[in-house]
């Protein structure tokens, strides 16, 4: 497995080595030692798997407690999957790493705690699973917004053709960055965003 930094520190991209033979392929997904032997001790405790048309975005997601770490990746389709900085005493915070991750290039993008993620379905449809460092607690879920012109993220919308995104409601309803002091003004544990 080859793993590759990004521009963000802590934000990492795993390239799993792929196996294919006349009968397919195989590949690990995972691996513990992918993190201890970065000094990254994690606990995965929940695992989540979405389907989603051409032209979604879910996102950009945190939880304000119980922030999660996220390994994510493809497994049909092709997406753009955002990390967004939202530790407060990072340098980088505000900004965003990308990674085009799909079933043809198996790739996992590592999203630490204290980033908010989300992704944009380029492929007619795509199927994206992920493990959790923590459990869902939707009480203090937030959305920033994915046209956020503070972080700028780079949506590659007219590639698959697209004027807009297809969002749900709560993520029409997101907070921008430099709107929401409220929101920032709370210190988490470990001096997350919050
Ligand atoms: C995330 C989640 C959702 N749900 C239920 C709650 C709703 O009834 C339904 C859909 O939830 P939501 O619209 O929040 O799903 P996504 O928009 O895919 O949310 C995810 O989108 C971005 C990409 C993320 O990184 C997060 O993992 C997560 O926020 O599943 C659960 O039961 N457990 C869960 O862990």
């Amino acid at each position: 497995m080859d793993c590759q930094e990004t521009t963000i520190a802590d934000v990492l991209l795993f390239k799993p080595r792929v196996f294919g033979d006349e009968r397919g392929f195989f590949l690990e997904t995972f691996r513990e030692s992918w993190f201890s032997e970065r000094g990254l001790e994690y606990n995965f405790v929940q695992d989540n798997h979405s389907s989603s048309s051409k032209g979604v975005l879910r996102g950009l997601h945190y939880q304000m407690e119980q922030t999660q770490g996220k390994l994510v990746r493809v497994v049909r389709g092709d997406v753009f999957d955002v990390a967004v900085d939202m530790r407060r005493d990072s340098p980088t915070f505000g900004k965003y790493a990308a990674a085009r991750l799909s079933e043809e290039n198996k790739h996992l993008f590592w999203v630490p705690p204290g980033f908010a993620h989300g992704f944009l379905v380029l492929s007619d449809m795509a199927e994206f699973v992920y493990k959790c460092t923590d459990y869902y607690h939707p009480e203090s879920e937030v959305s920033l917004r994915w046209d956020d012109p503070t972080v700028g993220i780079d949506w590659p919308l007219s590639e698959a053709g697209l004027e807009e995104p297809s969002l749900s409601a709560k993520d029409k309803e997101g907070f921008l960055l430099d709107q929401a002091p409220s929101f920032l003004s709370r210190e988490l544990s470990g001096g997350l965003i919050g």
